[in-house]
Parts: C-alpha cells; sequence; structure tokens
C-alpha cells in the first residue's frame, strides 16, 4: 500500500459519507415526516445503496460490512409485506423500500480480507425521522489488516448533513472538520483535535432512547454537578465529543461495529481517548459483529470516568 493510495482511502470515505448525507436530505424533503416508518426505511436503503454501489465503483475486491446488507435485514426487505413492504397507512410508498438491499461480503469472505468498509448509512434513524433534528449520521469507515495478522481502523469518516459537516481522519494520522460552503465556494477545512474538558460541570452524552441505567449513579459519583445530555446517533454524539459540546461519551447494552467504526476512527485520530467501558481496545472485522459497548473523552477525562465506571458498573448484576 502506498502513500498516495492510504490517502486515497481517507478521501473516499469522507467523500462518500458526505455524499450519501446529501441523498439523505434529499430524502427528507422528498418523503416528509408525516409517515416516520416510510421515511427510515427509504433513507436507510437509499444510503445503503449508494454507498455499496460507489464502494464496488471505488473500491472494486474490498469488502463491505453495513448494517443494511446484513443477511437478517435483505432478506427481510425482500419478502413482501416484511419490515419494507408493510405500510401502516396504506398509503404508497416511494419505491425503492420494498427492494431487497444489496448484501454484505459474505462473512467467511470478509474475514479473510484486508481491506474491509464497516458503514453504517444512516445512524440515529430515528433522529432522522423527527422533523429539525440533527443528530443523524453517515459513518463510512475502513479496516485494515496488519501484516502482524490483526487488525485497525485505518480511515473514517463521520457526516453530519443536518449540521453541514463532516468529521474525518486524513493522510497524515490527524483529523479534519469540514464545513459545507456556501454555493459556489469549496469546503472549509480545519484540523480537528479533541478539546480538554474545561472546569466546569461535567457533561456526558447518552442515548436518547437507551440510556444506560448505571452512568447516572457513575457520573453522581464523580461529580454530583454532572449534566447527562440525551442525544441521538453513535456517530453524532461522538462528533459532541470532538467538537467539544460535551465531555464524553458512555454507552453500554448493545451496539454493533458499524454504530462506532468510523467516529471511533475519527476520535482516535482527533487525540481522543476510545475504547470499551473496561479500557480495552475496541476491536472490528469480528465474526460477531456486536460491539456493545462505548466510551469517548478526552485521554485526561479517561482514567477518572473508567474508574467510574468499573466502581458502579462493577458492582451491577
Ligand atoms: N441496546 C442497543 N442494542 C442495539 N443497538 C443499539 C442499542 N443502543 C443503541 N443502539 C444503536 O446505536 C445507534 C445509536 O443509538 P442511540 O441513538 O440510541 O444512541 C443506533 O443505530 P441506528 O440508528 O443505526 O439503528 C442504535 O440502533
Ligand atoms: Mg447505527
Amino acid at each position: 500500500m502506498t502513500v498516495e493510495s492510504a490517502a486515497d482511502d481517507h478521501a473516499v470515505a469522507a467523500e462518500l459519507a458526505a455524499e450519501a448525507g446529501r441523498l439523505l436530505l434529499d430524502v427528507r424533503d422528498e418523503v416528509g415526516f408525516a409517515d416516520g416508518r416510510a421515511l427510515k426505511d427509504t433513507g436507510d436503503l437509499r444510503a445503503h445503496e449508494y454507498l455499496m454501489a460507489a464502494l464496488a465503483e471505488r473500491c472494486p475486491g474490498d469488502a463491505v460490512l453495513s448494517e443494511e446488507g446484513r443477511a437478517a435485514v435483505a432478506g427481510k426487505r425482500a419478502v413482501p409485506g416484511g419490515a419494507g413492504g408493510h405500510h401502516p397507512t396504506g398509503q404508497e410508498r416511494t419505491g425503492d423500500v420494498d427492494r431487497a438491499p444489496t448484501r454484505n461480503t459474505a462473512d467467511a469472505e470478509r474475514l479473510a480480507a484486508d481491506r474491509v468498509w464497516i458503514i453504517d448509512p444512516l445512524d440515529g434513524t430515528r433522529e432522522f425521522s423527527e422533523e429539525g433534528r440533527r443528530d443523524w449520521a453517515v459513518h463510512v469507515a475502513l479496516w485494515r489488516r496488519d501484516p502482524s495478522g490483526g487488525g485497525r481502523l485505518a480511515a473514517g469518516a463521520v457526516a453530519l448533513p443536518a449540521q453541514g459537516l463532516t468529521l474525518r481522519t486524513d493522510a497524515t494520522g490527524g483529523a479534519l472538520l469540514v464545513r459545507t460552503a456556501p454555493e459556489g465556494q469549496g469546503p472549509r477545512e480545519a484540523p480537528l483535535h479533541v478539546p480538554a474538558p474545561d472546569a466546569g460541570r461535567l457533561r456526558i452524552a447518552v442515548s436518547r432512547s437507551r440510556p444506560p441505567e448505571f452512568v447516572r449513579q457513575m457520573a453522581e459519583k464523580i461529580d454530583p454537578d454532572v449534566e447527562l445530555v440525551p442525544i441521538g446517533s453513535a456517530g453524532a454524539k461522538i462528533s459532541a465529543v470532538l467538537l467539544g459540546e460535551v465531555d464524553a461519551y458512555v454507552h453500554a447494552g448493545g451496539q454493533y461495529e458499524w454504530d462506532s467504526a468510523a467516529p471511533a476512527a475519527v476520535a482516535l485520530a482527533a487525540g481522543a481517548h476510545a475504547s470499551r467501558i473496561d479500557g480495552s481496545a475496541l476491536e472490528y472485522n469480528r465474526k460477531d459483529p456486536r460491539l456493545p459497548d462505548i466510551l469517548v473523552c478526552h485521554p485526561a477525562s479517561a482514567l477518572t470516568l473508567l474508574t467510574g465506571i468499573q466502581d458502579v458498573h462493577g458492582a451491577l448484576p
């Protein structure tokens, strides 16, 4: 792998995430918010199909693991009257939601591959379907095998289309914040470094719908003045840490590799701490894509948070 082609991987991740984000903004305009299920399904499928086709064209031969390309999802949508076919209001749907999604690379091939794109075409699907919400994202990450046989996240981009932002890795090993520019101007880029927490109250981002039980107990133990900030989408929460809008993101109880791969790649490149809640490394391209918990924060906060999590989480049944 040359330096040039490595640089291309970062650019491909960023371009594809941003373009899928533009398509999703169009889907919101086109489908509207009256039927949330139709909007979610159309968004999931439109972004997935775009990314699968773009990766096949730009990176032929690479394996892909997408939330929407799992056999379970693809199979369900392929069945008339399944999750993709059912329509609660009985109205006509936009055509593409009843089409079966393009399937992921078969597991055996993916597990033997040197390069695997791990993508979440629409993270924060629920928030995407709620008018005015900006906390949803497109995740595009590349996992590469090391010469040692192990592997690591090599590139990643998180598009926040409703915020006009893309957070991405770059070829120097760092991260960039890209702002959508006004019509006729190029996008504006700046280096992205996770900001150090200030002395004020600690702000911890949590899921809007599934905040882990123990986080409040943990937070109160380490700082009685803590603020839990509910935000949708793992990508939007990790971006909020990198943009200094919150100090940490803690999640447990369930998630998959595609929910965290791209935002973790950007977070690590931006100098953040990103690990499992027991402090061990996040590992990707495993046979079982479940990756149920994560902590992202400034490195200066990591020991306090990991110890706090250990104190309360270790004691839970
Ligand atoms: N307990 C759980 N089990 C499975 N997935 C979970 C989960 N908690 C969160 N997630 C997934 O993590 C992403 C962020 O969740 P949240 O917004 O609640 O923080 C969502 O991805 P999708 O929107 O791609 O489905 C959601 O489905
Ligand atoms: Mg997701």
